[in-house]
């Protein structure tokens, strides 16, 4: 077939010549059936989740308007970190923390796996922008793939489609930059043969391509390495774009809190996957008198504002949330985002009248379902019915506590940083601080156990600076060292200050000490009076931390005894620690900044005199 043959191809909407030329390059190289222009609109949600539905990659949900749900292939079934790479010209600048291959390499290699990829499909080119649309300079990128799901997926989770290509050109008449992502499940239709509902290719590869600002992702059709915009833009070229800008690009939620006296503070918190953010950023405060929206839930974009504090903006337009574990008990601001529709659930389980389950979402599960591998499923068979990282995509504007500045261009300015992770032992439930460089010293060692977000073994302790490791877009010791320099850049009085947290520290039975969920309201009403001045907590030496009795615990069920061992600063538990930064310092080696070095030794002493 010659390329002027493939139908849609010159069909470009007033398209900058850059885009049209990509366009055309990628389509003589994977050879699809057709190239359609997405436009975002009602009619090609319609259109699209018709087919899908056809052709069962999709099954419109009875129960729940405009929904769907999706059940992937048993192998393809979260985010491949062993898969990604960051393929910077030097090997050094992706550092000790990344997969490197040489952009020549990767791109030979690709380029043969892409050859011919997307025959017998559509090819679609979707024209996406991070953050808001009336951006002083907003954040573009264009993703072609050949999955419908993807693009359904891209309309829910970002500002996509004719909106977002007439930012294209820029109010100078000039053309802006794009970030270029290619994506494609791997499966070319061979003549004749029907598809199966998830196609993908057990070889996968995820590749960025910082200097170039381009994503090459291949053989997965899963959230984080399909959804170019997310994790792939939005985080790891995000980074590299942050650190050459001077701004940050994190993997953290927004949440606006108010306090019983009227005061209004956003805060910002990186925990690692399946480690809180989503039920963080929706929380309903217990603490009497709060109150807390959201403004994103997975990413936030940092820079200073004229007034010389930092601003957050998210550059997601939807939630990818993970399903277990979410119900009317533990997150009802995620359900009934959901119960309005226009969701669609991966690898969750399916009831017999046409709606959703997963574990968790109620105590007694229906007593027949198809679970997540299209099998029937009934309680007690020893198997989840939901997959552990399944989960709803669903609008952002749809959260009924969404604040109403979420859209805003500007960002929110942000009063309180939290790193947090997932530990059964030494970290307490909070600590404060004692300035800027001490915070990132807690960013920078924070450490949690994996999870099902990621392939691999789930559970097993490690270090994730910033809740970033699998994020970072270039070396881990200069994006620490770009921590600090952005801290050096302001005025210290107008930085958010500073909080470790972790909401599950457990006991010697193995059950959780804090009650967590909406209960962590309690702990954000304290970090707000530290930052208001008006909290106790005490000096320790690993940083401030409360007395059970500096925290508001009215109408508490927690055993005290459980919240003072939550919160105790176990100096032995300490030193065993000590060892493990080090050797993750050792890791990031000579790029190592002294600073951090010098947190570390002050830490070791206070340690020893305590
Ligand atoms: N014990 C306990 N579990 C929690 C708490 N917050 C969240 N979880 C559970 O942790 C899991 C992940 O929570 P999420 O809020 O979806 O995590 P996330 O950080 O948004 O995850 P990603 O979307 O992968 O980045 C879910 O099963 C939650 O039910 C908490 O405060 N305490
Ligand atoms: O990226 C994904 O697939 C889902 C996600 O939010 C994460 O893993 O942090
Ligand atoms: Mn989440």
């Amino acid at each position: 077939m010659t390329t002027t043959a493939i139908p849609g191809l010159d069909q470009a909407p007033t398209a900058p010549r850059a885009l049209v030329a990509w366009v055309r390059e990628v389509a003589e190289l994977t050879t699809p059936q057709q190239v359609v222009w997405c436009d975002g609109s009602d009619e090609e949600w319609r259109r699209l989740t018709t087919e899908l539905a056809a052709a069962g990659t999709l099954v419109r949900l009875a129960a729940k308007p405009n929904s769907f749900w999706a059940a992937s292939d048993p192998g393809d079934v979260a985010r491949v970190e062993d898969r990604t790479f960051i393929c910077s010209r030097r090997e050094e600048d992706a550092g000790p923390t990344n997969n490197w291959m040489d952009p020549a390499a990767m791109k030979s290699t690709m380029t043969e796996l892409y050859r011919g990829c997307m025959r017998g499909r559509t090819m679609y080119v979707i024209p996406f922008c991070m953050g808001p649309l009336d951006a002083e300079s907003p954040k573009l990128g264009v993703e072609i793939t050949d999955s419908a799901y993807v693009v359904l997926s891209m309309r829910v989770m970002t500002r996509m489609g004719t909106g977002a290509l007439e930012k294209f050109i820029g109010r100078d008449g000039g053309e802006r930059e794009f970030v270029k992502a290619l994506h494609s499940v791997g499966a070319p239709l061979e003549p004749g043969r029907a598809d199966v509902p998830w196609p993908c290719n057990p070889t996968k590869y995820i590749s960025h391509f910082p200097e170039e600002r381009a994503i090459w992702s291949f053989g997965s059709g899963y959230g984080g390495n399909s959804l170019l915009g997310k994790k792939c833009y939005s985080l790891r070229i995000a980074s590299a774009m942050a650190r050459d800008e001077g701004w940050l690009a994190e993997h953290m939620l927004i949440l606006k809190l108010t306090s019983p006296h009227g005061t209004v503070h956003y805060i910002a918190a990186a925990f690692p996957s399946a480690c809180g953010k989503t039920n963080l950023a929706m929380l309903q405060p217990t603490v009497s008198g709060w109150t807390a929206e959201t403004l994103g839930d997975d990413i936030a974009w940092m820079r200073f504002g004229d007034d010389g504090r930092l601003r957050a903006v998210n550059p997601e337009f939807g939630f990818f949330g993970v399903a277990p574990g979410t119900g009317y008990h533990t997150n009802p601001v995620a359900m009934r985002t959901i119960e309005q529709g226009n969701t669609i659930f991966t690898n969750v389980a399916l009831t017999d009248d046409g709606d959703v389950w997963w574990e968790g979402m109620t105590e007694q599960p229906p007593a027949h379902l198809t679970d997540w591998r299209r099998r029937d499923w009934t309680p007690g068979g020893g198997e989840p019915a939901a997959h552990p990282n399944s989960r709803f995509c669903t609008p952002i504007e749809q959260c009924p506590v969404v604040a109403p500045e979420w859209n805003d261009p500007e960002g929110v300015p942000i009063s309180a940083i939290l790193f947090g992770g997932r530990r059964a032992t030494t970290i307490p439930l909070v600590t404060e601080s004692r300035d800027w460089a001490h915070g990132v010293f807690m960013g920078a060692t924070l450490s949690s156990e994996t999870t099902a977000a990621a392939t691999g073994e789930v559970g097993v302790v490690r270090r994730d600076p910033m809740a970033m490791l699998p994020f970072m877009g270039y070396h881990a010791g200069d994006y620490l060292g770009h921590w600090l320099t952005t801290g050096a850049r302001a005025e210290p009085a107008k930085l958010p200050k500073i909080f470790h947290v972790n909401w599950f520290r457990r006991g010697e039975d193995r059950r959780f000490l804090w009650p967590g969920f909406r209960e962590n309201s309690r702990v954000l009403a304290w970090i707000i009076g530290r930052v208001e001045g008006t909290a106790n907590a005490a000096e320790t030496p690993v940083g401030l931390v409360p007395a059970a009795t500096d925290l508001d615990l009215t109408g508490l069920s927690t055993d005290p005894a459980d919240v003072e061992a939550a919160l105790a600063v176990d100096a032995a538990e300490w030193r065993a620690e000590l060892p493990l930064i080090e050797e993750w310092f050792a890791t990031i080696g000579e790029k190592l900044p002294g600073t951090l070095r010098e947190q570390l030794a002050g830490l070791r002493e206070r340690l020893a005199g305590s």
